[in-house]
């Protein structure tokens, strides 16, 4: 399955969204995303995803890097991409949690496994 991920970035900090409980990963952490529809292009998940749960309009991204996890009942292949240019303001527009998290922060919020060598490069690289 490949997802769709945006690292929302201003200033020193990045926008995380709690997932809901019901989710998968359920009361941890992550970047906006989700999952490409059937013959849809990453880039275009990527804006498709981002408006719907935050209502940005993305204007400039960068792909980072590639992740894929195993969770035993499920295999992702997380798609990264720093989202450095954008219309409008991350806002949860699904009702979920949302914040702003400067870099020397983020060790303190829980991320689903597959996050959290992206976690360390965020804090040691800005
Ligand atoms: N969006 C997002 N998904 C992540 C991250 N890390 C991670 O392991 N995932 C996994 O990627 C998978 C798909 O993401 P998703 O649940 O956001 O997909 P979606 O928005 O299409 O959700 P839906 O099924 O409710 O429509 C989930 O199994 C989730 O646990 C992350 O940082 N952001
Ligand atoms: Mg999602």
């Amino acid at each position: 399955m490949k997802v769709a991920v945006g690292i929302i970035l201003r200033d020193n900090s990045v926008f995380v969204a709690l997932r809901n409980s019901k989710q998968d990963q359920g009361g941890l952490w992550e970047f906006p995303g989700g999952k490409c529809e059937a013959s849809e292009s990453v880039e275009t998940a990527l804006v498709r995803e981002l408006k719907e749960e935050c209502g940005i309009s993305i204007t400039g991204c960068d792909f980072f890097k590639t992740i894929s996890h195993d969770y035993g009942d499920k295999l992702v292949e997380l798609f990264f991409y720093k989202v450095t240019g954008f219309d409008g303001e991350p806002v949860g527009k699904e009702g979920q949690e949302v914040r702003w998290v400067a870099f020397s922060d983020l060790m303190s919020y829980g991320f689903p496994e597959a996050n959290k060598q992206i976690v360390v490069e965020l804090m040691t690289h800005y």
